[in-house]
C-alpha cells in the first residue's frame, strides 16, 4: 500500500495580495484556518528578508492562533535564525534568497555554503525544530544535507513543472522527473526524509506524488491563483484529490 503523503500549504501569496494595497486583508491567517479545515497537514509561510509577503507579525500569529504546525522557510541569515528561535515553529527550510527574484530560482548550494549551514542546522535543531533544506534535486546536494544533518530536504520542482508546461518539451519534462526520482530514492536511502515543492498545479502535482519516497509536498502559488475562482477549501480539496490520485500509481518504495 502506498504510504501517506503529507500536504503542507503555503499560504504567502495571500499576504502578496494583501500587501499589494496595504489593507489588513486578506488574512493569511485566516487561509491557514481554512486549509486546515480542508484537511492540510501543515502550514508553510516563507519570511523573506524584504518581507515582500510574509511578515513578522504573520508568523507570530500562525504560531498563536492556528493548530496545524508551520513550516517557516528562511535564509540562514543571522536575523532569520534570531527570528525562528524566538517562535520555535514545528519545521524550518533553509532557501536560497535573491533580492531581485520574482520567486525562489533555485535550490540551496549545500555543497558550497557547508560550514554556515551545518551551524544554522545545528542551531535551529537544538531549538527544537525539524530542518529541511529546500535544494535541487542532485545526489551531492542531497550527500551533503544528510552529512550536514539535516533531518530532511525539499526538492525543487520547479524545473519539472516549467518543462511540463512548456509545450513540446516532454523529454525535458521526463529527465527532470527522473532527476527527481533519484534524489528521492538516495535521500531515503541515506535516511532523510524527502520532500517537493514549486510551482505544482493540478496538472503536474500527479507525477510528484507518484514518486514513493517522497512523504510531504508543499504548494501555494497555484492554490492561491486557484482559490479566487473556486475558493480556497476547494482548491485545496481538490489539489489532495489529484495527489491521492497520484500516489495510487506509486510503486512500493524500494528501500
Ligand atoms: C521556497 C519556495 O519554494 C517558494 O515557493 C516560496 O515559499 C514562495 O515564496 P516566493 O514565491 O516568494 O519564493
Ligand atoms: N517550498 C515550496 C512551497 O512552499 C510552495 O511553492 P509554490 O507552490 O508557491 O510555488
Amino acid at each position: 500500500m502506498a504510504r501517506p503523503l503529507r500536504l503542507g500549504v503555503n499560504i504567502d501569496h495571500v499576504a502578496t495580495l494583501r500587501n499589494a494595497r496595504g489593507t489588513s486583508y486578506p488574512d493569511p491567517v485566516r487561509a491557514a484556518r481554512i486549509a486546515a479545515q480542508a484537511g492540510a497537514q501543515n502550514i508553510t509561510a516563507h519570511l523573506r528578508e524584504d518581507r515582500r509577503h510574509i511578515v513578522d507579525d504573520d508568523i507570530a500569529r500562525l504560531m498563536d492562533e492556528v493548530e496545524l504546525p508551520l513550516n517557516m522557510e528562511m535564509a540562514a541569515t543571522e536575523e532569520m535564525l534570531a527570528i525562528a528561535a524566538r517562535h520555535r515553529p514545528y519545521a524550518v527550510c533553509l532557501v536560497p534568497e535573491k533580492r531581485e527574484e520574482r520567486t525562489t530560482e533555485g535550490g540551496l548550494d549545500v555543497v558550497g555554503q557547508a560550514n554556515s549551514l551545518r551551524e544554522a542546522i545545528a542551531q535551529l535543531s537544538a531549538a527544537g525544530s525539524r530542518v529541511s533544506l529546500f535544494i535541487e534535486p542532485d545526489s551531492k546536494q542531497v550527500r551533503e544535507a544528510m552529512t550536514l544533518g539535516a533531518s530532511a530536504v525539499e526538492l525543487h520542482t520547479g524545473a519539472y513543472c516549467d518543462a511540463r508546461l512548456a509545450e513540446g518539451d516532454a523529454n525535458r519534462a521526463e529527465a527532470e522527473l527522473d532527476r527527481i526520482h533519484a534524489a528521492a530514492e538516495e535521500a531515503e536511502e541515506l535516511g532523510v526524509e524527502c520532500h517537493a515543492g514549486h510551482g505544482l498545479t493540478y496538472d503536474t502535482v500527479g507525477a510528484i506524488a507518484a514518486v514513493p519516497n517522497i512523504v510531504e509536498l508543499n504548494i501555494g502559488h497555484f492554490l492561491i491563483g486557484e482559490a479566487v475562482f473556486t475558493g480556497l477549501e476547494t482548491a485545496i480539496q481538490r489539489m489532495r484529490a489529484a495527489m491521492d490520485a497520484g500516489r495510487a500509481r506509486a510503486p512500493e518504495a524500494a528501500t
